[in-house]
């Protein structure tokens, strides 16, 4: 069985690499010729851990090929994995023409039977829209079947995901592409749930719906707890020990970012008004993230009335730990939030990269946690980094010119922060105190 993987991002290469170590004949295919080039050479274009060396071992054993050469591709492979981008434009209707690119290429290169798997997040219906075109380019019915396969994988454990995650859904009109697709994932240990395509399609959303409504939950209970002297580690551990609500995605902080969440929520409101269907929960999870991930400017106002002029240190750009994407991270929105009260900004991320810092080329990038605090009024953890548990709070507190922290993802022991020396500490629900201005 040869696979084609179409679209070398994130889900496209961990997908492209897992198949590659198991079935050993994958093609990876990318419009963008310098990923491919850069591939090739075996140099990941993401960080993932455990990525590097599976890509070097893949290209090494000739597992893998990446080429920009899509239907020279297409025509050698029996299943054609389609997993391109499909961002949200500014009315939160999905854009999934790089879809539809895509399978205009393969249309023109179907002559014998091939599976189409749709691996990127689709809006429901997006199956009949690729089998629609491919008929409609003149493929022959008996040739192809499309099979809706959502991914669920998180960045930072992407390959531990891909091929253990806790499900694999499986959307399948034909028995044909029943048995191709249990041949595929025959070496993957995952639940698999075989149903029609629509119900596959919204699984997808729904999940990272749910998800993120239980992050905007418990960041409104956490702002509660910040004025009521309640603890919000202990309300979500209470809360998570009740096996039906589960101790997962209740950590309160400055709220979600990524490729997904932001991006999924507001296509599963422009879907649902297609249909009628509401979505006032999903609609309140967002407004409650868009002013959760600016608590942080809140909270500095309070303190100081003016920003203009005063040096503010964010420790962490990513939108999590463990990888280097920066995608809608709500550091992003803090940045472009402060830059215009006037702030002048040093930041530290060991995984900045090229992208953030052509985003915002008149901010300070430095090299480690001790020059960015310098002179500083605010420093603003932004990210949960490893290396920010560790850190001498004492040492960073002596460098800043006024001894302000602001603990967005409640990382910080409060009575370390005391003992340090900290002025003024303020963390998402889980305590805060100011000792003079
Ligand atoms: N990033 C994640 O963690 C994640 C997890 C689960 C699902 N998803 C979904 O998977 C899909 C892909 O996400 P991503 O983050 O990997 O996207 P991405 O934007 O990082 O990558 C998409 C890639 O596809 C390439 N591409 C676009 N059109 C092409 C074409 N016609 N031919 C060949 N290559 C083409 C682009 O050059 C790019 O490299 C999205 O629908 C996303 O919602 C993402
Ligand atoms: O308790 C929590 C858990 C997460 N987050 C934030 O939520 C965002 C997303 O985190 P996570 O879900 O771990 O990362 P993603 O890689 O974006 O993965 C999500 O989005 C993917 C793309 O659709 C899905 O495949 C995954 O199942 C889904 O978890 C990050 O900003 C986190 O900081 C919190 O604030 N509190």
């Amino acid at each position: 069985m040869k696979i084609c993987v179409v679209g070398a991002g994130y889900v496209g290469l961990v997908a492209a690499l897992s198949f590659a170590k198991y079935k050993n004949d994958v093609i990876c295919v990318d419009k963008d010729i310098k990923k491919v080039k850069q591939l090739n050479k075996g140099i990941p274009t993401i960080y993932e851990e455990g990525l590097e060396p599976l890509l070097n071992k893949c290209l090494k054993k000739k597992y893998i090929l990446f080429t920009d050469n899509i239907n020279k591709a297409i025509s050698l492979s029996d299943v054609i994995m389609i997993a391109v981008g499909t961002p949200t434009k500014p009315d939160w209707s999905v854009d999934i023409s790089q879809v539809v690119d895509a399978s205009v290429e393969i249309s023109k290169e179907i002559d014998k039977y091939k599976v189409i798997i749709i691996k990127s997040t689709v809006p429901v219906g997006t199956h009949e829209v690729v089998e629609n075109l491919l008929l409609k380019n003149g493929v022959d019915r008996n040739n192809f079947d499309v099979v809706s396969n959502p991914e669920f994988l998180r960045e930072g454990r992407a390959l531990n995901d891909f091929l253990h995650g806790d499900r694999m859904v499986i959307g399948c009109k034909s028995e044909k592409a029943q048995k191709v697709m249990d041949e595929l994932y025959s070496p993957f240990k995952t639940k698999i749930i075989n149903t029609n395509p629509p119900t596959a399609e919204l699984i997808k959303y729904a999940s990272n719906a749910l998800l993120a409504t239980k992050i905007s939950f418990i960041n409104e209970m956490a702002n509660l707890c910040s004025k009521v002297d309640a603890n919000i580690d202990t309300l979500s551990y209470g809360l998570g020990l009740d096996s039906r609500i589960s101790p997962e995605f209740l950590r309160a902080g400055i709220g979600y970012g990524g490729s997904c969440f932001p991006k999924d929520t507001k296509a599963l409101v422009n879907i649902g008004e297609k249909y009628g269907c509401e979505f006032n929960i999903i609609r309140s999870t967002i407004k409650v993230n868009e002013n959760q991930r600016l608590k942080p400017v809140e909270i500095l106002l309070d303190h100081y009335n003016k920003i203009e002029g005063k040096t503010i240190s964010l420790l962490g750009l990513t939108f999590k730990p463990g990888t280097d994407d920066i995608r809608d991270a709500p550091s992003l929105f803090i940045i472009d939030e402060l830059l215009q009260m006037g702030a002048r900004i040093r930041c530290y991320d060991p995984m900045v990269s090229e992208e953030i810092k052509s985003l915002f080329p008149n901010i300070t990038y430095c090299d480690s946690i001790e020059d960015t605090v310098r002179d500083s009024y605010c420093t603003i953890i932004c990210t949960e980094l490893d290396e920010f548990f560790k850190m001498d709070l004492e040492s960073i507190a002596k460098k800043m010119k006024k001894r302000v922290l602001i603990d967005g993802r409640n990382m910080i022991d409060i009575e370390e922060a005391r003992k340090s020396g900290f002025s003024y500490y303020y963390s998402i629900g889980n305590g805060s105190f100011e000792n003079n201005k």
